[in-house]
């Protein structure tokens, strides 16, 4: 996928604008909170409706103003398509060529990956940040899980609505539970196929990229024991039987205490946790071979390369990771958007910012 345009109306300290991109690499530079970032949060923001660096979509906004309008267009395999969020007080509203959509379905239509300096909570954050992100990820290769995913939740509210007013007993409540069970076995079996590929494109870059002698792992920590060669039924049956063992305590505690909603992640580097042992370089490492496998899943998936973004490049990585980084993109026709306080010296566009004023080279 290459996003050919982007137009940008009170987007936090831009200017209103319509920038033109390169196909393969952009470098947008400048010094210090200048409105670097903010160029790829919008890029972010008009994929996926949301930003990478905060949950406050309000923010998005520029101050003084009450109305957003990003409007992209791109090419992917398929065709060329526009699309455009406009955000106004809180409601956002989606556009695909011109056609007011649903989110579900405006998701994944324009795929991007960003890596930036937060992403390091993926591995140091608690475990909802890890389902949070992966969550993310997976629906972005699979649509069905997302819509998953979605029904799931409002059956986990209705569940723990019924659990704290103790209406366990009734038919209203194992219809639900059944239900739960249901979707929230679906999504177990979503999530342990992909951390098992995911799992062995990680290791294989991470070894291509940093070190070769080297064992990453993805472990995928369900609540279900030794899940990995389970079917749809053994999970379901496994799920039903936790529900039974903790149903006095649910009933004590008022409130579920199993399913997909209590799951984390674990990167294992050469068979111990990253998250207690990797040094930062190594957890960065950790986190941008995933970020990298990710390009992999959502070509074998979708058969899309997805547009990649990387927010300062300069102050996360050494020189020597740095050029394995940048070396890694060439030739491999994938978008890619790079902010630095730098000008880096590679091929492509190169956008200067200066107090929110975007000014391209040529
Ligand atoms: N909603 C908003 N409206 C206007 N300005 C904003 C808004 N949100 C943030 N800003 C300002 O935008 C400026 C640029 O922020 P941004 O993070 O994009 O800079 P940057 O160039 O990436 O900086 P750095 O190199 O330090 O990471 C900041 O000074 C910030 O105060």
């Amino acid at each position: 996928m290459k996003l050919k345009q982007l137009s940008l109306n009170n987007f936090r300290c831009l200017e209103n604008k319509k920038i033109e991109f390169d196909p393969d690499f952009n470098l947008i530079y400048g010094k210090n909170g200048q409105g670097k970032t903010s160029l790829i949060e919008a890029v972010y923001f008009l994929a996926t409706g949301k930003s990478f660096r905060t949950k406050k979509v309000k923010e998005l906004t520029s101050y003084d103003k009450i109305r957003t309008i990003v409007y992209g267009s791109f090419e992917s395999k398929l065709s060329g398509k526009t699309i455009a969020i406009d955000f106004n007080n809180d409601k956002k509203e989606y556009y695909v060529d011109k056609n007011k959509t649903k989110y579900i379905d405006y998701v994944g239509i324009l795929n991007v990956i960003s890596f930036i300096p937060e992403d390091i909570e993926i591995i140091i954050g608690n475990p909802s940040v890890r389902r949070g992100f992966f969550n993310y990820e997976i629906s972005q290769t699979k649509n069905i899980y997302l819509k998953t995913l979605v029904d799931f939740e409002k059956i986990l509210k209705t569940r723990n609505k019924l659990i704290k007013e103790r209406k366990t007993n009734k038919e209203l409540y194992h219809i639900y539970n059944e239900k739960f069970i249901e979707e929230g076995s679906k999504i177990i079996l979503m999530r342990k196929e992909y951390v098992k590929n995911i799992s062995r494109l990680l290791n294989l870059n991470y070894r291509k990229l940093f070190d070769a002698n080297s064992e990453l792992r993805l472990k995928y920590d369900s609540f279900i024991d030794n899940i990995d060669k389970m079917t749809l039924e053994e999970i379901k049956e496994k799920f039903r039987e936790e529900t039974v063992k903790k149903h006095d305590r649910e009933k004590r505690y008022g409130y579920t205490l199993v399913g997909p909603q209590k799951e984390d992640f674990v990167f294992e580097l050469n068979g111990k946790n990253a998250k207690a042992f990797s040094s930062q370089g190594e957890k960065k490492s950790i986190i941008f071979s995933l970020k990298i496998a990710e390009i992999d899943m959502l070509i074998k998936e979708k058969n899309e390369i997805p547009v990649f973004l990387i927010d300062d490049i300069s102050s996360y990585f050494d020189e020597i990771r740095k050029n394995s980084i940048l070396n890694y993109f060439k030739n491999k026709n994938i978008q890619c958007f790079i902010t630095s306080t730098e000008k880096l010296d590679i091929e492509g566009k190169k956008i200067y910012i200066d107090k929110g004023r975007i000014l391209s080279d040529e």
